[in-house]
């Protein structure tokens, strides 16, 4: 099925290039950056990147800002809050939380693609609150309890 999500350019970025799908079952649309003018990244340093534009998306959708596994390997490159959390109710820029976990600084040029966008289904949820909860094998266990 097919989801349409609406996409606003916000001004100035009219030259900034839209999410874009780099082959045609990729998961992610990747992102573009939409500083005005290069950003540079100290190693340790992170920076709220702009993507230039807002969505509506149906109710039933989030959208996952995540990082591009090239910039992390090459540059240790990546999202700090990964994935990242596109509320369908969000109407503001969406922007991307880069840090830079390289030895070199990292310079982002505009339009430079510097994360992807990946869509999900969330379901519907309600809490119900109980006294107790039903038995299984695991239990309380977690957290490694099952070895190695
Ligand atoms: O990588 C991200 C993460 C979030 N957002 C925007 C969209 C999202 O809907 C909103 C809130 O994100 P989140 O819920 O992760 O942050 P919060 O710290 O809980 O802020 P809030 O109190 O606004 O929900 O910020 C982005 O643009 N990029
Ligand atoms: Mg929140």
């Amino acid at each position: 099925m097919l989801h349409y999500v609406q996409i606003h350019r916000l001004p100035g970025n009219e030259d900034v290039k839209l999410p874009v799908k780099m082959s045609e079952l990729a998961a992610g649309f990747d992102l573009h950056a939409a500083v005005p003018e290069p950003v540079v990244l100290q190693p340790g340093e992170r920076k709220l990147i702009p993507a230039g534009f807002a969505m509506a998306m149906p109710a039933e959708l989030e959208a996952q800002i995540r990082p591009r596994s090239g910039l992390a390997f090459k540059h240790g490159i990546t999202c700090l809050n990964s994935p990242g959390t596109i509320d369908a109710d969000y109407r503001g820029e969406v922007k991307v939380l880069l840090i830079n976990l390289g030895q070199e600084p990292f310079t982002i040029e505009r339009n430079e693609r510097i994360a992807q966008m990946v869509f999900q289904t969330v379901p519907a949820v309600a809490f119900a609150e109980v006294e107790e909860l039903s038995e299984t094998v695991r239990g309380t266990g977690g957290f490694g309890h099952t070895g190695k």
